[in-house]
């Protein structure tokens, strides 16, 4: 059986203090029906994806969109047809959206979003809007004070809200109790943290999650993590790329980018395979290796979540 495929725009609409997003409940009549879901429909023929998203706005919820960037896009199989999401984020619109088609309509706190029943191939649009543009990754910093003082300065100025604690020359005993301190400077700001080692951390420091080396993440068979926790990793090609979907990865950086002073002989990608590979990736992607916030628009232009760096949080 050749599938159908199938072509569609939906919105992530949030509130202007960015911490609700509009979900709408598909009618029970209709495929996937009773589930939520972002609106949008279908692209008709020559419509481009952002034009289909307007028509779509303005016949479900009466809204007209006035600022929207590229959220993510997701290729599904269903059992049925393959299908193509393709995910706006809209920052401001005018109009009071209301279920102009009947359909119920609900503003939720982003962090709820994972107690409604979404169509399977909404998780990653889950995981993309929970999660930000922007990711911390911490520096190698031997003095304690110093490092602390670096973080809440990125945490307060540079209002990051996450966080990967990398500190590959701490031995474990020490690398935990930075941890435990991270973790509580991370609550006081609203930001996540992450550890970068073995899952087993976590049974030490209640983080939010685990980051992977690109070497652990293809030495492993499944998830290492309960859902609930986030677990991201490194890559740098579509292997590892196909391998963090295969375990259920929450997210990846994708690197390098650029080439950087820390990783001065590896090749870098450059946006144009970048795009690529993150066209095919299943999950969020941050771009990595000599990014600086002044990429992030750029890069969720050719589908990244946003993108993760040191240096530029560094100060
Ligand atoms: N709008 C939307 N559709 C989704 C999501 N997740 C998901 O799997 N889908 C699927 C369900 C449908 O098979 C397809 C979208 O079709 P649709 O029923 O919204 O299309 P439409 O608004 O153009 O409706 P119609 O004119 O065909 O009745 O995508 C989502 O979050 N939002
Ligand atoms: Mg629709």
């Amino acid at each position: 059986m050749v599938k159908r495929r199938v072509h569609v725009a939906a919105a992530a609409i949030v509130s202007e203090d960015t911490t609700q997003v509009l979900i709408a409940r598909r009618p029970s009549n209709v495929d996937q029906g009773g589930l939520w879901e972002f609106p949008g429909g279908k692209l008709a023929p020559y419509e481009t994806g952002f034009e289909a998203l307007k028509r779509e706005l303005h016949e479900e919820l009466g809204v007209e969109i006035q600022r929207a960037q590229p959220l993510i896009r997701v290729n599904h199989e269903y059992p049925d047809k393959h299908i193509l999401l393709d995910v706006w984020q809209v920052h401001a619109f005018a109009g009071e959206p209301f279920g102009r088609e009947g359909q119920a309509v609900r503003w939720v706190d982003k962090n709820d979003l994972f107690n409604y029943p979404f169509p399977a191939a909404n998780l990653p649009i889950l995981r993309a809007v929970i999660l930000p543009t922007e990711c911390l990754i911490t520096a190698e910093e031997e003095d304690e004070e110093v490092f602390f003082t670096k973080l809440e300065r990125a945490l307060v100025e540079d209002k990051v809200r996450l966080v990967q604690l990398r500190a590959k020359q701490l031995d474990r005993d020490a690398y935990l109790a930075r941890a435990e301190r991270a973790l509580t400077l991370c609550r006081q700001h609203g930001a996540r943290l992450l550890l970068n080692g073995e899952p087993e951390l976590l049974d030490k420091v209640d983080a939010d999650g685990i980051h992977l080396t690109s070497e652990r993440l293809m030495s492993l068979e499944r998830r290492p993590l309960a859902q609930g926790k986030w677990q991201s990793a490194s890559t740098h090609n579509s292997e590892q790329l196909e391998q963090a979907a295969r375990i259920g990865c929450d997210f990846v950086t994708l690197s390098p980018l650029r080439t950087t002073p820390t990783h001065p002989d590896a090749a870098p990608l450059g946006w144009h395979d970048f795009q690529q590979l993150v066209e095919t990736a299943a999950m969020p992607v941050f771009a990595l290796g000599g990014m600086t916030r002044f990429d992030a628009n750029h890069a969720r232009a050719v589908g990244a979540q946003g993108i993760a760096s040191i240096r530029d949080f560094w100060k």
